[in-house]
């Protein structure tokens, strides 16, 4: 038997939230400053609320909150730099302020929602009044990138509305044997690493393997066959790494600098270096439309044909389809990679830990694994049949348990509308709204001993028992995660495959890595894992 010893995320720590508060509130009330006295800094006035009972701005001064320092630049962000991690002070603040309290925020109003009928309010919310991602949301992307992840209003109904179909089961279905091929790579990679027993870290593979998947599925080609996914992969990590940097140096926020900085030239190189690969993905595509003689958008880009609509259409092709422009095209890729890796990927990890803590857990999942995979009429040269995916029931509630312990969004938008959240309570328009999964997911009303991992609390019946909104790991409504299906298809297929081939075990003890959570998407901490070859399979 063969042991090895595996780090996964070494990371400096140097995205902790608190830390991030900090200095992101230092730079932004500069910025602030500056803004008051030029245009942007103005106001609506909202004076008239016509049809409701409520006046929102005296609903909204009368809801309780930890009081702010008397500087509105800073507000309560103090209140979150804390020993104990912003995420426990949010659960804190949870508990003493109640379902819904006020914050101050870099100058900025907010109002945090911590029930399930208060996050319906804002997710089910079909009005576009209430689509605005939050103001800080909105600044962390670079303001020449397009797509559905930044777009408001009309542009993104247009945009949600066009790339729905393929990411629907049905869809994702004919991907099917592209989940096992990467999966398979990615295991003979790990095993490769650990053939010389050392210390070894691995999450750069888990990454791949999901890149791999995703990108294959999004763009209908394998770019480790053409030898373009190293380089496609690279350009994504150093894109989202140098447009990130301006949370740790807010000067650059500032356009003048932005544009003249080194982080901004890195950003502009490795978008060419995409661009390069995807140019190779259009020509496939062109050609083919050329010989369908699909012409389907005006030079206006008004349809002028009916877009057929085919499940089997990529979403590149799609888009190629509705006349999107290059760039579009390729802003539209980037971001939906970029979210897909960095949210799939901790996720498997968080998973591969909670089974490795619980290893009761870990061994029940394997026998219905191994049932599955055993079973020649459902497993065709490694390649288990979509309908048995299905039969991995404890497995599901087991990642689902996971994702309820250690979720990974939170939803912030700021309002252009009013919105109500019961007869007392209209929150007015400038208020930005503020709901995080991890409040409501550790809420003992919902999920009584909230610290335990119990995969049990996804059986059918308590989950109707429960309400739809307390559990919101890719949130609800019209704006919840597009890839909700492929990432627990992803999660699944992975966690499954790792499973078959190793057991997972880890030194940590849970309490250890609870400093894990406060991370605000890669783990604070490394975590580390023992995988052992399971031999026979
Ligand atoms: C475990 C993995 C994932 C998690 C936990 C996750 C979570 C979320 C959450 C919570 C939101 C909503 C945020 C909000 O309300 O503002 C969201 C939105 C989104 N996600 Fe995911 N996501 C995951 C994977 C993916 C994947 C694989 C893709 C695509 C390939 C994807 C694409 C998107 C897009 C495009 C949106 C924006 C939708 C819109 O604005 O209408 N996500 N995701």
């Amino acid at each position: 038997m063969e042991t090895n010893f595996v780090l996964v995320y070494p990371y400096s720590g140097k995205a902790l939230l608190s830390e991030f508060l900090l200095v992101f509130t230092v730079f932004l009330s500069v910025l602030k400053l500056v803004q008051v006295f030029g245009q942007n800094g103005k106001r609506k006035k909202w004076d008239k609320f016509d049809g409701l009972a409520v006046d929102p701005y005296k609903a909204y001064k009368a809801l309780p909150g930890p009081r702010p320092f008397p500087i509105r630049l800073i507000g309560n962000v103090l209140s979150f730099v804390s020993k104990t991690g912003a995420l426990n002070k949010f659960v804190e603040f949870a508990k003493k302020y109640g379902p819904c309290y006020r914050l101050v925020f870099f100058g900025e109003d907010y109002v945090v929602l911590n029930t399930p009928s208060a996050a319906q309010a804002i997710m089910l919310s079909t009005d576009p009044g209430h689509f605005r991602r939050g103001a800080i949301e909105e600044m962390l992307w670079p303001e020449d990138m397009e797509g559905l992840l930044i777009y408001t209003g009309e542009k993104w109904k247009a945009r949600k509305k066009m790339l729905t179909r393929p990411f629907l089961y049905k869809a994702l279905q004919l991907h099917n044997p592209c989940f096992y091929k990467q999966c398979g790579r990615m295991i003979k990679q790990l095993e490769e690493r650990f053939s010389n027993g050392s210390i070894q870290i691995v999450d750069d593979l888990l990454k791949q393997a999901i890149f791999r998947m995703s990108s294959e599925i999004l763009m209908g080609v394998d770019l480790s066959e053409t030898g373009d996914d190293a380089i496609f992969c690279e350009s994504l990590e150093t894109f989202m790494s140098k447009s990130f940097d301006r949370v740790f140096r807010p000067w650059l926020f500032v356009k003048w600098i932005w544009y003249r900085s080194s982080q901004y030239r890195e950003t502009q190189h490795a978008l060419r270096a995409m661009e390069k690969v995807t140019k190779k993905v259009f020509k496939k595509y062109r050609e083919k439309l050329e010989l369908e003689k699909v012409l389907t958008v005006d030079s206006e880009n008004n349809v002028v044909e009916e877009i057929p609509n085919d499940l089997s259409y990529t979403m590149i092709e799609v888009m190629l389809r509705h006349g999107l422009t290059e760039k579009q095209i390729l802003d539209e890729v980037a971001v939906m990679l970029l979210v897909a890796n960095d949210t799939t990927s901790v996720a498997v990890e968080y998973a591969l830990f909670m089974l490795a803590v619980h290893q009761e857990h870990q061994e029940i999942c394997r026998q219905e694994v191994d049932a599955v995979f055993n079973d020649p009429s459902k497993n065709k040269n490694g390649i288990l049949d979509f309908e048995a995916l299905k039969e991995l029931k404890y497995l599901e509630r087991c990642i689902q348990e996971s994702q309820r312990i250690h979720p990974l969004g939170s939803t912030m938008r700021t309002l252009d509308t009013p919105l109500r959240i019961n007869e007392e309570l209209v929150i007015p328009p400038d208020v930005s709204v503020f709901v995080l999964a991890h409040v409501l997911h550790h809420n003992p009303e919902y999920f009584p001993n909230p610290e335990k991992f119990d995969p049990d609390r996804f059986l059918p019946e308590q989950v109707r028992a429960r309400h739809n909104y307390a559990y919101i790991p890719f949130t609800h409504g019209p704006r919840a995660c597009l890839g909700m299906k492929l990432a627990l298809l992803e999660l699944k297929v992975m966690v499954s495959t790792i499973l078959r081939n190793f057991e997972v075990s880890t030194p940590d003890r849970r309490e250890d890595v609870k400093a894990v959570i406060e991370g605000i998407v890669k783990p604070a901490k490394p975590i580390r894992f023992t995988f052992k070859k399971r031999h026979g399979v």
